[in-house]
């Protein structure tokens, strides 16, 4: 890739639209767990603003349904408040995307000034690619940037609609972006064998689809998260509360079949009978797709632990999105840590990526003992499926 990037773009004076990752992982009270995506995002951010240029962000967060409660839970102000502390400087936050605050506010930027965008997915058009809702966003920028790595796999209107209408206008990428793109691709392009991925997560209708990929690129295929469970459906098995998604268990049973020995699933899983309560509620560990009633899956258990753990001993590449079970809540991080450490203590080249298996790396103490944290989950796996980005291909070259 030889993209222009955005210390090539002369900004003095100029406002640059900037679409970022801010899709930080929250808790109930909304207080930011992990600031990963904003701090690796500051490289790009300063080279905007130390050069006296006027700067505008844009990200989205969560996935808010339209429902009252969204601004409550999907706001993007606390975030905007961590950048401030983070630059030691007012950053102002605008209630809409493109409604009058954020036209008055962009308006009163003065050079080296920040913005930051509510939430792009509040406006319907964000997820649908729309034209007016993108020329709306364009029209308040002299040149635009991307580096949303995490969202790159996207094709959201602020990835690809909104440079599209700022053709003629310079149209980058930042920081973040190249050195993701340039780290995975050399790390993936010829890795050594045997090359291990590990599936977790909640995302299981976006990821489950990817498998059939990773069969034909990886030696070994580990499955946790909730992951798990629509395969133990696809088997027949019990699967209690646990979250599943019917509408892939057709799906399931062919990766089974397809993937023999190579797709490596659970043995045993550890469910609680109270997902609100995880430290008071009833536990147990029962043989994985033996759940009983009344009970969820939410963390492999100790023999899975002891089995992933053989297999990535030997492993000379690993790549990692997705945790193996709801680390936020311990006991229920037993998993995600022990697995953790088999990758810590193996000879590898080892790539976590995901906004929230950043964070449990960060959280349970191993972000230094793998060879890169990426911030992108969906993304990374995008890219080693070998998937192209149109949200980078139509910026230009440098
Ligand atoms: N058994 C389970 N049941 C329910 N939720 C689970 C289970 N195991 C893991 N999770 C949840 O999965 C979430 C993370 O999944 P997700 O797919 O978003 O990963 P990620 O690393 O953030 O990747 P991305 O960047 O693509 O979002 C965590 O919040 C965790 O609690
Ligand atoms: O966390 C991510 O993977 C990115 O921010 C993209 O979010 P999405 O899966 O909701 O599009
Ligand atoms: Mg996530």
């Amino acid at each position: 890739m030889a993209k222009k990037t955005i210390d090539q773009v002369d900004v003095a004076g100029k406002t640059v639209l900037m679409r970022v990752d801010f899709n930080v992982p929250l808790d109930e009270n909304q207080t930011i767990t992990d600031d990963r995506r904003i701090r690796m995002a500051l490289p790009s951010i300063k080279s905007v603003i130390d050069r006296g240029g006027k700067l505008i962000l844009m990200s989205h967060l969560g996935r808010p349904k339209g429902e009252p409660s969204d601004v409550e839970k999907f706001s993007l102000a606390p975030v905007a408040k961590r950048l401030g502390e983070l630059l030691g400087k007012t950053v102002a936050f605008s209630s809409d995307t493109v409604g009058a605050d954020a036209s008055a506010k962009a308006a009163a930027l003065t050079d080296g000034d920040v913005l930051v965008l509510e939430n792009l997915r509040f406006n319907e058009g964000e997820k649908k690619g729309d034209a007016e809702f993108a020329g709306k966003l364009a029209a308040m920028a002299d040149a635009y940037c991307n580096d949303a790595f995490g969202t790159c796999h996207r094709k959201d209107a602020s990835m690809v609609a909104v440079p599209e209408a700022m053709a003629g206008k310079p149209r980058v990428v930042g920081h973040l972006v190249a050195k993701e793109i340039q780290y995975l691709s050399d790390a993936i392009a010829n890795p050594e064998r045997p090359f291990v991925a590990i599936l977790g997560g909640a995302k299981v209708s976006d990821k489950i689809n990817v498998i059939n990929n990773l069969l034909g690129i990886c030696d070994s295929v580990l499955i946790g998260g909730a992951m798990a469970y629509t395969f133990s459906l696809a088997k027949g098995e019990a699967v209690g509360n646990s979250l599943v998604e019917k509408d892939k268990v057709d799906l399931a049973k062919e990766l089974i079949e397809k993937g023999g020995d190579k797709l490596v699933l659970p043995v045993d899983t550890h469910c609680g009978d109270d997902f609100g309560d995880p430290a008071g509620c009833n536990k147990e560990v029962v043989p994985a797709g033996a759940i009983k009633d009344g009970f969820e899956g939410m963390d492999i258990g100790p023999a899975t632990s002891a089995k992933y753990s053989e297999i990535l001993a030997s492993a000379k590449t690993i790549v990692w999105n997705g945790p193996m079970g709801v680390f936020e809540k311990p006991p229920f991080d037993a998993g995600t840590k022990a697995v953790a450490q088999a990758v810590a203590d193996s000879d590898s080249i080892s790539i976590i990526g995901g906004g929230d298996s950043a964070a449990a790396v960060d959280q349970l103490g191993f972000a230094d003992q793998v060879s890169h944290v990426s911030t992108g989950g969906g993304a990374s796996l995008a890219m080693l499926e070998g998937k192209a980005f149109a949200a980078v291909d139509l910026l230009d070259e440098a």
